[in-house]
């Protein structure tokens, strides 16, 4: 099956800095993936790139199989992007006509209006909407061609709870329709509470791909805390399945590849007791994974 997006060895640098270096990411129909990573990780510049709108130094952005200019004018992609421009001075319900003019097979902007919650607001102009329901008229802009591929960078920036959490839901109910989601974010639970597959970007490279749970198993391990008087580090990082050790006055924190190896052995060769197993969190591999691009 041709994938829905196809990209290889995409690498572009503004000067000496590069955005993106050498990035690979083949994402199949109806898949929901979140591209997470910190700031300047290059997630806009794969966007970008992925959307024709920047050009490779090297390698390719395929969707659907072809280049993305014939993609988007074939109304397959809908995308927010961080800062598209609204036209200031037409109202919402223009604004969305507009769009879906540029789309034979276009879906109905009242039903696009509902979905993206602007029936009410439909006959503002848009310069005067807040900044969170001006997103929303980008949103409705990336559903009116009825796309197969939906494409959002940072689409929840500037929302409050609420309107984040309607967002989502009406996400989620696109993707329900089998449409695949790629969108751009640094909030982990966006990320973890929406995407099938993460694919974590640091330094404009793909540093982990898979579920949230593997993302997790991947970088975390495990981290056992003991109350062990007069421990000895050295010998406890001698322990199979023993990354790292830390001691905090009596009790000891040992950061594991391998938990029920070191437990194992820590159980019959110390006195230690009132022991904790615990599996790090998606927090603490986005912070592992992080801190892995300043060593
Ligand atoms: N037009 C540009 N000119 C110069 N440098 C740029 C340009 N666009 C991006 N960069 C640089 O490329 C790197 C990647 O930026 P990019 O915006 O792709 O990251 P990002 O992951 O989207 O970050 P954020 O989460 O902050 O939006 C950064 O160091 C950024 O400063």
């Amino acid at each position: 099956m041709t994938p829905t997006v196809a990209l290889h060895g995409l690498t572009k640098s503004y000067g000496n800095v590069r955005a993106v270096d050498g990035l690979d990411l083949t994402i199949r129909p109806g898949e929901v993936v979140a591209l997470l990573g910190p700031n300047g990780a290059g997630k806009s510049t794969t966007i970008d790139m992925l959307l024709g709108l920047a050009r490779p130094d090297s390698g390719s952005a395929l969707l659907f199989g072809m280049a993305p200019a014939a993609a988007i004018a074939a109304g397959r992609v809908g995308a927010l992007l961080q800062s598209g421009g609204l036209l200031p001075d037409l109202t919402v319900r223009e604004i969305v006509e507009l769009s879906a003019a540029l789309y034979a097979g276009h879906r109905a902007v009242p039903d696009v209006l509902a979905r993206a919650g602007l029936t009410d607001l439909a006959g503002r102009r848009v310069a005067k909407l807040s900044g969170g329901q001006q997103q929303r008229v980008r949103f409705a802009m990336a559903l009116v061609a009825d796309p197969e591929l939906i494409v959002l960078d940072e689409p929840t920036t500037g929302l409050d709870v609420e309107a984040r959490r309607s967002f989502w839901a009406a996400m989620r109910e696109e993707s329900g329709h089998g449409r695949t989601v790629l969108f751009a974010t640094h909030y982990l639970e966006e990320a973890d509470a929406f995407a099938d597959r993460i694919v974590f970007v640091r330094a404009g490279r793909v540093v982990a791909d898979g579920t949230a749970a593997q993302i997790k198993a991947q970088v975390s391990g495990r981290t056992i805390r003991a109350t062990l008087p007069g421990a000895d580090p050295g010998a406890l990082a001698g322990l199979p399945g023993v990354d790292e050790v830390e001691t905090r006055g009596d009790a000891v924190l040992l950061t594991c590849r391998d938990s029920d190896a070191a437990l194992r052995a820590l159980i019959t060769t110390t006195p230690a007791y009132d022991i904790e197993v615990t599996a790090r969190g998606l927090e603490d591999a986005f912070v592992a994974l992080t801190m892995e691009a300043v060593k």
